[in-house]
């Protein structure tokens, strides 16, 4: 497999961000149409691409999704294939997401099953989200799936272990905007002002009581403020402030909720600091559901596999816009274990090669199951 860990290295150097995926896309065209071509069709969609393997004897078809894109941060591994691209990173494992689908895909196009199998190359799954989108696209409605699967590695768990379980996986997400545009002026002469960086600060301590007194403690919530900036000098007051978060919540109803008293602290705001306030929740993403049927069938069969141990685990704050497709079409996500001691969304992230081989061979079994009749 070590064509593998140079296409995963290959793809590590040059991350790009949700729908700029172009040299991605590129790369992976290069090698799909390196493949045997006989059994294969491709279509593109904007940065992303489709793949259908014709089985021999078709009755349905069966999908398997990979996410594209990197994230916009700066990469301090000081590995020798470290990103070339300034500010841009694959700390969310989408390299590794990608060479195991090419690894199953020039597995299945010499060695076709009965089913026809399709490959979704999906961009932009950090955000605005990709998913929604491409599931919409006439050219993924031609090629419906009947069933579709995913993988995200998970840096907690070591190589050779996959975790799962039935039911609620990730949660609901949503991205969170909140402008703040107030009075500024000179930095000794405050009364004459309304500082808008204050009015962020106070708004960040304020967000986080939602979670502690309005939410449920036996339900979960999460609301991160990820990015606050505001401000030109350090000796003018700050006129405008902006915060950047997300939202995670176990159902529709708490992320309702949620919004509802964001929406109130934020009047609040408004009224306390004399100032304007706009929100803007930016992207949504579905929570990613497994269906139980098709999970609890996986995990009977991996467990039976001697190289991977199947954990089952809690479901995690994480986010997938993979919840889309899950949504319409039966399915699930599984966790791959790449143990690294950094997490997902982290500079120093550095997952284990090694889970490539793993995935590719467990994958490789469990599709020829679901795909062959005999
Ligand atoms: C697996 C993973 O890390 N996914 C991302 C999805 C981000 C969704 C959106 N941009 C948001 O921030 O709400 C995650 O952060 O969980």
């Amino acid at each position: 497999m070590d064509y593998l860990i140079k296409i995963r290295r290959d793809l590590h150097q040059i991350p790009e961000l949700g729908f700029q995926e172009f040299k991605t896309q590129a790369y992976l065209l290069d090698y799909i149409r390196s493949l045997p071509q006989e059994r294969l069709s491709i279509k593109t969609w904007k940065t992303g691409i489709f793949v259908k393997v014709h089985g021999m004897n078709p009755s349905k078809i069966i999908g398997y999704r990979t996410d594209m894109d990197g994230l916009p941060i700066t990469e301090e591994t000081g590995l020798p294939f470290a990103s070339v691209h300034q500010e841009r990173m694959h700390a969310c494992g989408h390299d590794l997401h990608m060479s195991i689908a090419l690894g199953l895909l020039t597995h299945f196009s010499q060695n076709p099953i009965d089913d026809d199998l399709l490959f979704v190359f999906q961009p932009a799954e950090e955000g605005p989200g990709g998913a929604d989108p491409m599931l919409k696209s006439e050219e993924m409605r031609e090629w419906m799936p009947d069933m579709i699967i995913a993988l995200h590695i998970a840096p907690e768990y070591p190589v050779g272990t996959i975790a799962i379980k039935e039911g609620l996986l990730f949660a609901n997400t949503s991205e969170l905007f909140i402008d703040l545009k107030g009075k500024g002026g000179h930095a000794a002469y405050p009364h004459q002002t309304n500082d808008m960086v204050i009015a962020a600060c106070t708004l960040v301590n304020q967000l986080q009581t939602i979670i502690a007194r309005n939410i449920d403690p036996l339900d979960s919530a999460v609301i991160t403020v990820g990015k606050i900036s505001g401000g030109t000098v350090q000796n003018i007051i700050a006129e405008h402030a902006r915060l950047e978060g997300t939202i995670r919540t176990l159902s529709e109803e708490s992320m309702q909720k949620v919004k509802h008293r964001i929406e109130a602290l934020v009047k609040g705001i408004e009224i306390g600091f004399e100032c304007e306030a706009t929100i803007d929740y930016g992207s949504m993403y579905h929570q990613v559901y497994n269906n139980e049927e098709l999970t609890k069938e996986f995990m009977d069969f991996s467990r039976r596999l001697a190289d991977v141990q199947v954990i089952e685990c809690k479901e995690a704050m994480t986010g997938e816009d993979f919840g889309y497709m899950l949504k319409e079409i039966p399915g699930f996500m599984f966790w791959l274990g790449v143990h690294s001691p950094y997490g997902l969304h982290h500079a120093k992230l550095n997952p284990d090669e090694r889970a490539i081989e793993v995935a590719v061979n467990m994958l490789k079994k469990y599709l020829s199951f679901k795909g062959n009749r005999s």
